[in-house]
């Protein structure tokens, strides 16, 4: 078993490097299967899901050749088995993209229902009808998604609610389908935008991404390319909202201000000062923090992934903040462990109420998914004392370097093994 252990109560001071976006680099990877020649994947950020990605990848007949560090080069022309494994699909959400790009090149895939953070229900009722709207005939049975045609051919879909899986998906599988696709009422995070370019870079016709509607014509044949995956806006977000956290001063190099408005425009409001540069962001604190209200709502909005941390900085706002969240049912599990800490927070199904304390004091807590274990190392830099933040294997499945990135900033982490032995024997 591994945890982190953090001593609160230090100013972070300094610079901090943001990596390639998990949310961007787990549509990119399977999306190299539609390409007929091989990639060159730069800015990959080196996190459990893209190693997960790269194993689904291997075995699937594809080459990955690593040219350094944040780089590799993927050659998917040899033959794809379209069946991906059952043990690797359920670790993470974003292997069921393995369903657009399999189908979108061979017409034919079988995956896993995926797995992914917790927030109660995460249906694909949308992905399966963008498919099916493209001459596709889908069936789940046993655990595994069954998706095939005899040929893709253009649809117009109107997505019922908006969903950046099931864009992302039905993006895929269209880029190679015969005639105009029209996508409508589409996400338009930042990653869905990358994908665009990407797919655009190997020869694609895709246009409208980042708007409402996208349309895309499909093409016979993609070429391969060299393409550099944008900057994480939830791995920079995580850090301003831990400078402002800790009364710090960090500067966050390698992001696109304009990804980060909603977050920036919400830690203003709260009490902290944010300065924007061409491609870097500078937070800093050294007066109260106010209470705030805020909900999470599909991009341009505040995004959701950012909503455990911000909850977070609030617990020591003055007065009473108010956060929903708009976009899962059930994304406030991680409120317990905060109670462990001292936090006053009230959830009623959708709504946080924050009712601010002095300050956070340590204890043993666990991450419970992706993004509530950032909102856990956030809290224990704030905290007085030693906090233990234990499953910390959702954390590393979307942070880089999480450990040495907040060292340099001055903070006083470390991660430990128990032997199993030691584990079980203190629980
Ligand atoms: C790998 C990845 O990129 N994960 C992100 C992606 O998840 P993911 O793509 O799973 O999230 P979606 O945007 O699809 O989900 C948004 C909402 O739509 C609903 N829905 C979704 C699909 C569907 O077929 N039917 C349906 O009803 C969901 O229950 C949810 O309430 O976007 C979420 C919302 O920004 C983020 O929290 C996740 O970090
Ligand atoms: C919820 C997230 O990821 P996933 O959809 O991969 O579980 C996230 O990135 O915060």
């Amino acid at each position: 078993m591994e945890k982190f252990i953090v001593e609160g109560g230090v100013r972070l001071n300094g610079e901090v490097e943001i990596s390639g976006a998990k949310n961007a680099a787990v549509a990119i990877i399977p999306a190299v299967i539609l390409s007929d020649g091989p990639c060159v994947i730069e800015n990959i950020p080196n996190i459990s899901d893209v190693s997960v990605l790269f194993k689904i990848l291997s075995e699937m007949g594809a080459v990955i050749r690593p040219i350094n560090r944040s780089c590799v080069e993927i050659d998917a022309t040899r033959a794809i088995n379209p069946v991906v494994p059952y043990e690797l699909a359920r670790n993470m959400r974003a292997s069921y993209y393995f369903l657009g790009a399999l189908l979108g090149k061979f017409s034919r895939a079988e995956v896993s229902m995926p797995g992914g953070c917790d927030f109660g229900v995460r249906p694909i009722d949308q992905h399966i009808k963008g498919f099916e709207s493209l001459g596709a005939t889908v069936s789940v049975d046993h655990g595994m998604i069954d998706a095939r045609a005899e040929h893709l051919t253009g649809g117009h879909i109107y997505f019922d609610v908006v969903s950046v899986g099931a864009t992302i998906n039905v993006m895929l599988a269209a880029v190679r389908a015969k005639g105009l696709t029209i996508l409508e009422n589409v996400a338009k995070e930042p990653h869905i935008v990358d994908l665009a370019n990407f797919l655009n870079s190997m020869g694609a016709d895709i246009r409208g991404a980042g708007t409402d509607v996208i349309k895309i014509h499909g093409v016979d044949f993609l070429h391969g390319t060299t393409y550099s995956i944008i900057p994480d806006q939830i791995e920079a977000g995580t850090y301003m909202v831990a400078a402002a956290a800790t009364m710090g001063d960090v500067l966050i190099k390698n992001v696109i201000p304009k990804h980060l408005e909603s977050i920036t425009a919400k830690l203003i409001k709260a009490g902290a000062s944010v300065i924007e540069y061409d491609d870097s962001i500078r937070v800093m604190r050294d007066g109260p923090l106010e209470k705030i209200s805020l909900k999470t709502m599909p991009h341009p909005g505040f995004p959701t992934d950012m909503q455990p941390q911000m909850t977070t900085l609030l617990t020591v706002a003055e007065g009473t903040s108010i956060v929903t969240e708009g976009v899962w049912d059930n994304r406030f599990k991680y409120v317990d462990e905060l109670r462990r800490m001292g936090a006053k927070i009230q959830v009623d199904g959708k709504v946080a109420v924050i009712e601010g304390v002095p300050s956070l004091t340590a204890a043993p807590v666990k991450a419970t998914d992706l993004r509530a274990g950032a909102a856990m190392l956030i809290a224990a830099l704030m905290a007085h004392g030693t906090t233990e933040i234990e499953e910390i294997y959702h954390i590393e499945r979307g942070y880089e370097d999480i450990i040495q990135k907040f060292r340099c900033l001055g903070a006083d982490i470390r991660k430990v093994e128990l032997p199993d032995s030691v584990a079980d024997k203190a629980i």
